[in-house]
């Protein structure tokens, strides 16, 4: 029998217990959940700021709903910790964003209560309505509910959705978590729009069914929202969410367990058609250091629970992003033509450092990498030589961008691509995996790879000095090598690489920021007695072939290296090697990427290894090339 003193926490093993507990245990069992998450985070380091926001909503929605046959969609799912505690999984939750751990966000191979995968934000309606559809076709899906926040719902996807199931009326759930903060504080039109209903009071507006959902409300809640009802709706004007079809239910407080409790019994009694409800949070509520801190704790490192603090790194070289931001900022003190954009994320990459010194220049567009890249694109036309800051993973979003607005006109838009290759804790959502491959492919389009900071300082010159197309370079996440930094960045020749080591057996032809393995690589090989070439290719397209004709020409075997995907470098030398006849002269050709497969998070150097790219993986490669097999055993030991 269960103890009365028991944590509430310990008799949940799953949403079903919910069900059981009074109103008044659900607002205790909510405390006992954030205490929970600010622990189980402090050991592992993640999205603690949104997940703190959330927790009385996610006690509500699991206890109102009956997940998992309620589809229950959390947009990006960077918040899902406290429902993932809810889910069954709290035995797994100091596991959070490790190696075989549970992963950060919400994954359908890891629960039944995760109907729907996350990372990338601005998709939950649109899941959602498609959710909503499979129940009225008659598949065994019960109603589907989206969780959106302010600024994921700056995005052009979350308006689609909503147009579309304004249209399609279909009985569907959206709640809105509006804490006023993205990453950054959030910008744009409709933040400030939605920051006028936030400061409207409780229960403004409703429309279709704000009778039903006043009947169930509290006696003091219930005359209020009757009153500002009549007030607002006598003009007939609605919110726009209304005009979209959707009856609009709110602002709601998101920590009050009793009014949110009200409003999803009475929304989930009464609904029809699409409903949305605006909760007003606080990201980070209830951990000061987390509620106090300017992103509000948005992505933290290990931390104390007690004071906070987390643990520093401390790394012996700058950051690729810190590199970029202070190279960008020289180059745009030289020239007032240049720009910047970001789609929300001007911290990580780097662009809020000219925003200091230009921020007449630094355009943040919010979480809309499509039209940052079209805006970007309107800019070169003008003029102006803009630099598009998107990390790898986001910039996939605007890839039609990207080949219509950018590369068909042949204008000029410098992509700087953060976050190439594998990032860890985010794991693969967020691996940085093909924008080699689907850059490389566009006609006029110039790709270069920064093997360490160094060369980024030089690609970010060349840039900005690039005048007749299209040009992209990309760079990783995390600290640089530790090189010396140049006073000034040097325009590079288009298409040319670098040689580094002279050797005559196996030449290693690098693209990008894993040089450094390619190095250890070649001592492993020399010290084998093998004779390597190790050169840095700096562009994938317009390729060197001067020097992999030489390559070829010299060496028994060669190999390339990239942080990316099949269909990038490799398959771009292949391809040229091919065309000029390179391949038929019993060369050993191989090429070294990322695996056809995605990669759970960990370290970013475990993934590496996950990934056969270790400098021992490249050794191999290289013996087994040359034909010598059983030297292998020994990188393989
Ligand atoms: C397409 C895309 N662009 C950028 C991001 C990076 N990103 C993750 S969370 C976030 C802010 C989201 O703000 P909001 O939806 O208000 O959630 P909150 O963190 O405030 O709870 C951003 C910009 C992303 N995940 N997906
Ligand atoms: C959820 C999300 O997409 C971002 O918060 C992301 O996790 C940031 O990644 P970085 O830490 O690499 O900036
Ligand atoms: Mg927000």
């Amino acid at each position: 029998m269960t103890r009365p003193d028991t944590p509430l926490l310990d008799r949940v093993a799953g949403p079903s217990d919910l069900k059981a507990l009074s109103d008044r245990d659900l607002a205790k069992l909510s405390d006992e959940l954030r205490a929970e998450v600010i622990s189980a985070v402090s050991e592992t380091g993640g999205h603690l700021g949104s997940s703190l926001g959330v927790v009385e909503l996610s006690v509500a929605i699991h206890a109102v709903f009956n997940t998992p046959m309620d589809k229950l969609i959390w947009d990006v799912g960077h918040q899902c910790y406290p429902h993932k505690v809810l889910t069954g999984r709290r035995d797994r939750i100091r596991t959070l964003r490790q190696k075989g751990g549970l992963s950060g966000f919400t994954k359908r191979s890891e629960s039944a209560f995760d109907p729907f995968g996350a990372a990338h934000s601005s998709t939950s309606i649109s899941a959602a309505l498609g959710f909503t559809v499979g129940r009225d076709m008659g598949k065994p899906t019960g109603d589907a509910v989206a969780v959106i926040g302010d600024g994921s719902i700056s995005a052009g996807m979350a308006y689609e959705a909503m147009n579309n199931a304004g249209a399609e009326g279909r009985r569907l759930f959206v709640i809105l978590n509006d804490n006023e903060m993205s990453i950054a504080p959030p910008v744009g039109a409709m933040s400030a729009y939605l920051s006028g209903l936030y400061a409207g009071g409780p229960l403004r507006q409703m429309k279709a069914l704000a009778e039903g959902v006043e009947a169930a409300l509290p006696g003091p809640m219930r005359e209020g929202a009757r009153r500002a009802r009549q007030l607002v709706m006598g003009g007939g004007q609605g919110t726009l969410f209304e005009e979209l079809g959707f009856d609009y239910i709110g602002p709601v407080d998101g920590h009050d367990m009793g009014q949110l409790l009200a409003v999803l019994r009475a929304a989930r009694a009464q609904a029809t058609g699409p409903v949305l409800i605006h909760c007003c949070t606080v990201k980070g509520k209830g951990f000061a250091a987390a509620e106090g801190a300017a992103d509000r704790g948005h992505g933290v490192s290990k931390f104390d629970p007690v004071t906070g603090q987390q643990a520093k790194s401390r790394p012996n070289a700058p950051s690729y992003t810190k590199v970029f931001g202070e190279a960008l900022t020289q180059e745009a003190a030289r020239d007032p033509d240049i720009v910047a954009v970001t789609a929300a994320m001007p911290s990580g990459t780097g662009v809020d450092i000219m925003a200091k010194r230009f921020p007449a220049r630094v355009f943040d567009v919010g979480i809309a990498e499509q039209h940052g890249v079209t805006f970007a694109a309107g800019m070169a036309a003008s003029g102006l030589k803009p630099f598009c800051a998107i990390y790898s993973t986001f910039l996939q979003r605007g890839y039609d961008q990207v080949v219509h607005d950018v590369a068909l006109q042949g204008l000029p838009v410098r992509f700087a691509i953060d976050r190439a290759g594998l990032v860890g804790a985010d794991g693969a959502t967020h691996a940085g995996a093909f924008d080699i491959g689907t850059m490389a492919t566009l006609p006029g389009m110039v790709v270069m790879a920064a093997a360490d900071e160094a060369e980024l300082v030089h690609m970010v010159a060349t840039a900005a000095a690039h005048e007749g197309g299209p040009i992209a370079f990309r760079y990783p996440r995390g600290s640089g090598t530790g090189v010396a930094l140049p006073e000034r960045g040097e325009v590079l020749e288009i298409g040319k690489g670098r040689v580094l080591r002279e050797g005559s057996d196996v030449a290693l032809l690098s693209f990008g920021a894993h040089l450094t393995e390619a190095e250890r690589a070649c001592d492993r090989l020399e010290a084998e007695g093998v004779s390597v070439t190790l050169a840095d290719a700096r562009f994938a397209k317009p390729l060197d072939m001067d020097l992999i004709r030489r390559l070829a020409r010299h060496h028994a075997a060669l190999i390339t290296l990239e942080q990316g995907a099949i269909g990038g470098f490799g398959a771009m030398v292949l391809q040229q090697m091919a065309a000029k006849g390179l391949l038929d002269r019993g060369l050993a050709v191989r090429t070294l990427h990322l695996p056809d497969r995605f990669i759970d998070q960990a370290s970013p150097d475990e993934m590496y290894a996950d990934a056969g790219l270790t400098s021992a993986d490249i050794a191999a490669t290289a013996l087994l090339a040359l034909g010598r097999e059983a030297r292998v055993v020994a990188f393989r030991a």
